[in-house]
């Protein structure tokens, strides 16, 4: 299997930098509104998930991906289980290796009949669920929307449809440090958009990962392991009618360090319908999106290549005149 290597693409200039917004302060909700509108990408500060239970999944995080590769895939699976560079199923690769984990409000699953019972994932999601939905709720009040859990109830329920993944990219010998036409790249994890409602990431202090501004720049993160990365994914795109952007971000692999990454990605029940909030649209024809179930729109993910733009399919056809 083969990982390309190519040419950086210069970022364009007109980029201040990453939106910070301090959870803590309730009036940060204009800021993230605007965050969400602009990039569909913010940093959250003053978070009240524990510091010690993120490095004890850190730890554990580094102490699976130290095992040989033998005993990591006696827990081979997909959707959920541990995977090496094939990301899906449709033939895309990076140089990446990963966990995957079926995350609901009461427990985690991988490969279908294990529990996993491990408390600081446990604990670790649960806190992070918490701090979705306070995030969530913040938006909410910020676009003006009431109640306040129009979002975070779409991910705080029973039956609710979250992935928790762990991703390892180790250092790359591939990546040429003396390449003269600049320095050459390896794909970690190939562009895309996130399908769920909302993703939140925290990562040890490797940079990599980047995200694509409207220009067609990619902006690197640069990487902060005490806060919590947020990207607006397809569903919240799709549920504003397009006001905030699903953000598309890679990840670009590092020649001498490795990078850790865990990663909770919120989703709504299977039989959650999606489409833009009424009250974000004056009437039917505005709506920039067929209606959709969570369900109707894994499958036709799960068959797509990653750098699909997954919502095409469900965008309302223009009508012309001549119709
Ligand atoms: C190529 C693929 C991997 C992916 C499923 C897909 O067919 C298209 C979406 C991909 C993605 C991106 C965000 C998350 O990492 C992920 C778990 C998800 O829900 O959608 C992955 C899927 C995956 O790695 O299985
Ligand atoms: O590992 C990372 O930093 C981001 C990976 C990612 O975007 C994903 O797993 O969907
Ligand atoms: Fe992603």
């Amino acid at each position: 299997m083969t990982v390309s290597s190519k040419l950086v693409e210069v970022p364009k200039s007109g980029f201040s930098s990453i939106p910070v917004i301090d959870i803590s302060d309730p009036e940060s909700k204009h800021d993230m509104e605007k965050a969400c509108e602009d990039f569909g990408f913010f940093k959250v500060i003053n978070h009240s998930v524990s510091s010690e239970l993120v490095s004890v999944l850190d730890h554990e995080a580094v102490e699976f991906f130290s095992l040989p590769t033998s005993q990591k895939t006696q827990v081979a699976g997909y959707p959920f289980g541990y995977g090496k560079r094939a990301i899906g199923r449709s033939g895309d690769v990076g140089w990446v290796e990963y966990f995957s984990f079926f995350s609901s409000s009461t427990l985690l699953l991988f490969s279908h009949s294990t529990l996993v019972l491990e408390n600081a994932l446990l604990e670790y999601t649960k806190s992070v669920r918490k701090m979705t939905c306070d995030v969530l709720e913040m938006m909410t009040d910020g676009l003006g929307i009431k109640p306040r859990n129009t979002h975070s109830k779409l991910v705080s329920g029973e039956n609710t449809d979250s992935i928790f993944r762990l991703n390892h990219y180790p250092p790359c010998p591939l990546i040429n440090n003396n390449n003269t036409n600049g320095s050459n790249i390896v794909i970690g994890f190939g562009e895309h958009t996130d399908p769920q409602i909302i993703s939140v990431l925290r990562s040890n202090n490797t940079c990599g990962l980047q995200i694509n501004l409207s220009d067609g720049s990619w902006i690197s993160v640069p990487s902060d392991p005490s806060s919590f990365f947020f990207n607006v994914s397809d569903s919240l795109q799709v549920l504003t009618n397009g006001r905030f952007k699903s953000v598309k971000h890679r990840v670009l692999a590092n020649s001498r360090k490795s990078r850790v990454s865990m990663i909770y990605f919120a989703g709504p029940s299977l039989t959650q319908r999606i489409a833009p909030l009424t009250c974000l649209i004056d009437n039917e024809d505005e709506s920039l999106y067929e209606e959709f179930t969570w369900s109707e729109y894994k499958n036709s993910t799960y068959n797509s290549r990653l750098s699909d733009n997954r919502l095409q399919p469900f965008e309302k056809k223009a009508v012309s005149l001549n119709d």
